[in-house]
């Protein structure tokens, strides 16, 4: 893991060495200040030396300019570094999840999905920036400070730093329960994202069933969560703060003390003993920083963890050997084969489905909720992997082909009908980027659009809202149809696509989609059964497997499920 975490400083390699050579010479810097009051103390006040005094004290003017120059970069540049490496890690997880599959989003929480990439992130770039930094500074301060200390005085340094190994005994007990109170509040603070992700996408729904309260009530409870969570971590916090705060006052009183004892032996001098104190309080500024850092450390590897969880999460792999589908390939029969599959390895959705539907022909999935028709559709662009079986377009399994191909073959209109925030033109587009105007006119003219589009004020440049909230639900279903006609695939899904136009436009689109299924192999699910008596085969899918089978005619005189399901719709 660490490797991985350093492997996001390569690119930003000078930055880096820039910002170190900055943390080296300001750590140098600093180490002047004892080492000058003790000559002063010692050397030139008692021989009235003012002339060195002066020279002295415009040294360390110079070397205190020299820092602040120094430190502004640090803070510049060492945040720029920061962000960048943010943005780097961000692109990373954000490109895997695009190759997550759905199963992934089925069972993780958008919000916990979006804490990850944005609040974890956030804490692993504050390590990634200060973590070297500090360390560094820090243990040349130590180093420093150690090898001054004992050119004036070995035994009195030795005893100084004997102490250290108790500071770090310290913090080494209370690193555990921090590292486990800190994933507990990552994981809430998750949980807290995801309830408002939810409770506003939701909203219009909470409105709707005047659930405001109810709303309230579950946003609180995750909040208290959140709360409690965030207080155990402060709690140990504040015994980590608390402990090693006691340790330093302890150590410098040591100093103090032991200091004090040697200058009465005359083992040391006055500007030793000043130096002395100088450097001890000095250091205890490093010391503070090395435990902050142990904080930070803790924070920050606790979300490098979580961005990890997403990246080693296996992305949709192409089979060994998988090969581009061809237009040819995507023009041939497609073959259900002893279909089995289960969304949870345990209840079958899907029972041994045998279909074929010849090439540019169309096959409607009808029959009861529930029954796995979406399932199915879903299984043709390899959306979810078979339990068992296969299924094949123009002769070769699916899974011999590239997905991204697979797919790039395949048209679906879907039941959930997902605008992303823009303008029309931007969301016809969807189907194809890079489309011209004209193509998105026609494609937006054979899905019986383009007069609505022309009737709006800003007409393509028309801002739908987020998810399309400014639309109907017919002309949402209508800019789906478009964005399949400009993708013009030779596969078509059609999955309710036209549950929610009137009448006249259901019409006018039921041409639309015969057009566009003439030549191309077309699977249909629908629940109206007038939309697709003319289907060449029509399939009726219970939970138990396929109950019947054949054309709108035949099943009709089968007397069945067909049969009584098209009769009460027609009597209604
Ligand atoms: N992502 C999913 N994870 C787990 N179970 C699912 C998932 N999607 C659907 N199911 C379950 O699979 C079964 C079949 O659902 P599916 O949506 O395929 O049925 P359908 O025949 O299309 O229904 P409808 O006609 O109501 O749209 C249902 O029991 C449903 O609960």
């Amino acid at each position: 893991m660490l490797k991985k975490f350093i492997g996001y400083y390569k690119p930003q390699k000078k930055l880096f060495f820039a910002d170190m050579l900055c943390a080296l010479v300001v750590a140098v810097c600093d180490l002047f200040y004892p080492m000058i009051t003790r000559s002063i103390i010692q050397d030139y006040v008692p021989n009235k030396n003012l002339r060195l005094i002066i020279v002295w004290a415009s040294v360390l003017l110079g070397i205190y300019l020299l820092k602040a120059g120094l430190n502004y970069f640090i803070q510049y540049y060492g945040h720029v570094m920061g962000v960048r490496i943010q943005a780097h890690m961000r692109k990373d997880v954000f490109t895997h999840l695009q190759k997550l599959p759905f199963a992934y989003f089925d069972e993780n929480k958008t919000g916990v999905i979006m804490s990850r990439i944005l609040n974890d992130l956030m804490e692993v770039t504050e390590l990634a920036h200060h973590g070297p930094e500090d360390l560094f500074i820090s243990l040349i301060m130590l180093l420093g400070s150690f090898i001054i200390l004992c050119g004036i005085n070995v035994p009195l340094t030795l005893i100084v730093f004997a102490l250290l190994p108790v500071g770090v005994f310290l913090v080494a007990k209370l690193r555990t329960r921090m590292n486990h109170a800190f994933r507990v509040t990552r994981e809430k603070t998750g949980e807290v994202n995801a309830e408002l992700e939810n409770s506003i996408s939701g909203i219009r729904v909470a409105k709707a069933f005047t659930n405001k309260e109810g709303e309230i009530r579950k946003f609180e409870h995750r909040n208290r969560e959140f709360v409690e969570a965030r207080s155990d971590a402060y709690k140990v916090m504040g015994q980590f703060s608390a402990s090693t705060n006691f340790f330093t006052d302890a150590l410098n009183f040591t100093v103090l003390i032991a200091a004090a004892c040697f200058l009465f032996a005359g083992a040391i001098t006055v500007g030793d003993f000043v130096a002395y104190l100088l450097y001890v309080s000095m250091f205890l500024n490093p010391i503070r920083r090395l435990l902050a850092f142990v904080e930070q450390f803790q924070e920050g590897i606790t979300g490098f963890k979580r961005f990890c969880e997403i990246m080693d999460q296996p992305e949709e792999r192409d089979d060994p050997g998988a090969v581009p589908m061809g237009d040819e390939e995507a023009r041939g029969d497609i073959a259900f084969e002893g279909v089995r599959f289960s969304y949870d390895n345990n209840t079958q959705i899907l029972r041994d489905i045998d279909l074929h539907i010849g090439s540019g022909k169309t096959l409607a999935l009808v029959g009861p909720s529930g029954g796995g028709k979406t399932t199915l559709c879903h299984l043709l662009p390899r959306f979810y992997e078979l339990d068992d079986g296969s299924i094949q377009i123009g002769g070769r399994d699916i899974r011999q082909y590239t997905r991204h191909s697979l797919r790039e073959h395949i048209g679906i209109v879907q039941q959930d009908i997902f605008l992303f925030t823009g303008t029309i033109r931007d969301n016809i587009a969807y189907g194809r980027l890079g489309a011209t105007d004209e193509e998105i006119v026609e494609a937006a003219k054979r899905a019986n659009l383009h007069d609505f589009i022309l009737s709006l004020d800003d007409g393509y440049d028309t801002y739908v809202g987020e998810r399309g909230v400014r639309l109907s639900g017919g002309q949402k279903q209508r800019i789906s149809i478009a964005r399949v006609f400009l993708k013009n695939p030779p596969i078509l899904i059609l999955d309710e696509a036209t549950s929610a136009l009137d009448n006249a436009t259901e019409h006018l689109i039921q041409e639309s989609l015969a057009e566009l299924s003439q030549g191309r192999t077309t699977l249909v699910v629908a629940h109206r059964l007038s939309t697709i008596k003319n289907a060449d085969e029509i399939v009726v899918l219970t939970p138990e497997g396929i109950a019947e089978q054949g054309n709108h005619h035949r099943l009709l005189e089968q007397g069945g499920i067909y049969a009584e399901l098209y009769n009460s719709q027609f009597a209604e």
